[in-house]
């Protein structure tokens, strides 16, 4: 390869870029039909699947009509909702259900707020919410009582690893767009070994259509889109209601001047700044595509744009929930996922990432090209500090 991309690589930089030198697997071929994901892990996609859409369902009814009780703030000072708790709860008891022998979950929320005193009202909301999403669906014949729904959150609270099998899950990514009425969604992966092997991402305000399609924001679009993923089988996009799947691929792009770029929608979570500098440097044209959550990685991963950067601002821990799910996705996809240094997101660590600067994103021809602009932006923004 004659990129001369070490040029711009930090001194700090021991191992060189993965998509430099690994061999990265061919891009799935394409394939009509979603049976033969998932070999392997069938009953675990299934399962997945299933408790993912009900989360979703749960959420969809809470952000219609949201109550001002329903909002919470945690210790951090983020918002926390029902929804984000029913959704854990649903998600925790319907793997716990259908894994009973190996069950160990990673996941976002606990439920030592919910037993503060005072707490009682809203833990018995969270209890309807949950009980009325499991009879709607009809497959579990139980009321579960608050207790119940407090155990199924804290069963949540595994640390990961590299040994054994871990489901990972953020109830709700992006709860303030969620709060916003804007994008969010329900991410669950599963580690085994410590590598990410599936994926579910619950996008219930995606649009199915591609977001640079005019006219996406018309009502007659529909939203609710489940992207799923198994490690070797590509990765897939059915609508939220049930109907069949299709095969999807990222973008092929080449020329990043005809490319647009995804980042967050809050400005605390991704320096806008340094991405604007990234896309100065690649020519990019088009102003950048801000939504919340993994619904980023869930519209690259279809093509909708070519380019993610998370830069988050100096001292932020990334956790592996809001990146799992997203990272399978992508990669099955075609995409490649590395962090500011072009190394893989270790998954095998525990509940955290270690990461040089932040997450890019793209596919594979943009890739160099992207590592480039990424590392010389960086040095520019360190040196004018
Ligand atoms: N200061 C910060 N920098 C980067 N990410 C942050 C952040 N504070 C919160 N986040 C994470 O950003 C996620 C939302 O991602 P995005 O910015 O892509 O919408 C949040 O997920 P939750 O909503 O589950 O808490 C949270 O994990
Ligand atoms: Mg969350």
């Amino acid at each position: 390869m004659s990129i001369n991309w070490l040029r711009f690589v930090s001194p700090s930089l021991k191992k060189p870029p993965l998509f430099h030198l690994c061999h990265l697997p061919p891009p799935s071929s394409s394939s009509s039909s979603a049976v033969i994901v998932a070999m392997s892990y069938d009953k675990e996609l299934a399962a997945a699947k299933k408790a993912t859409s009900l989360a979703a369902r749960l959420c969809q009814k809470v952000q219609k009509a949201l109550l001002q009780s329903d909002v919470q703030s945690k210790n951090d000072k983020s918002p926390v909702t029902v929804a984000d708790y029913g959704s854990q709860a649903l998600v925790s008891f319907v793997l716990q259900q259908e894994f009973p022998d190996n069950f160990s979950l990673v996941a976002e929320e606990d439920s030592k707020d919910l037993r503060k005193d005072g707490g009682q009202e809203i833990v018995e909301r969270i209890t309807k919410l949950v009980n009325d999403s499991l009879t709607s669906d009809g497959s579990y014949n139980v009321t579960l009582s608050t207790e119940d729904v407090l155990k199924a959150i804290d069963n949540g609270r595994s640390e990961g690893g590299s040994q054994g099998r871990h489901w990972v899950l953020d109830p709700i990514d992006g709860t303030k767009g969620f709060l916003r009425g804007d994008q969010y969604a329900i991410a669950l992966a599963l580690l085994d070994g410590g590598k990410v092997v599936l994926g579910v991402l619950a996008c219930p305000n995606l649009p199915l259509t591609s977001l640079s399609d005019a006219g996406q924001h018309s009502p007659n679009n529909k939203v609710g889109c489940l992207f799923f993923a198994v490690l070797g089988g590509g990765t897939y996009m059915q609508p939220l209601d049930g109907s069949s799947a299709v095969k999807v691929q990222v973008s092929a792009l080449e020329n990043p001047e005809e490319a647009s770029f995804f980042e967050s929608y809050e400005a605390a979570h991704s320096m806008h700044d340094l991405s604007s500098l990234i896309a100065q440097k690649l020519g990019v044209k088009a102003p950048p595509v801000r939504i919340d959550s993994q619904a980023k990685y869930g519209a690259l991963s279809r093509g909708d744009g070519a380019i993610y950067l998370r830069l988050p601002h100096k001292g932020y821990r990334e956790k592996i929930w809001d990146h799992a799910a997203g990272c399978i996705v992508v990669t099955e996809a075609g995409g490649v996922v590395t962090d500011a240094a072009g190394q893989p997101l270790d998954f095998s660590k525990g509940k955290y990432l270690d990461l040089d600067t932040g997450i890019i994103v793209t596919n594979r021809k943009l890739m160099p090209l992207l590592f480039n602009a990424v590392r010389k932006s960086i040095q520019e923004k360190a040196s004018s500090l």
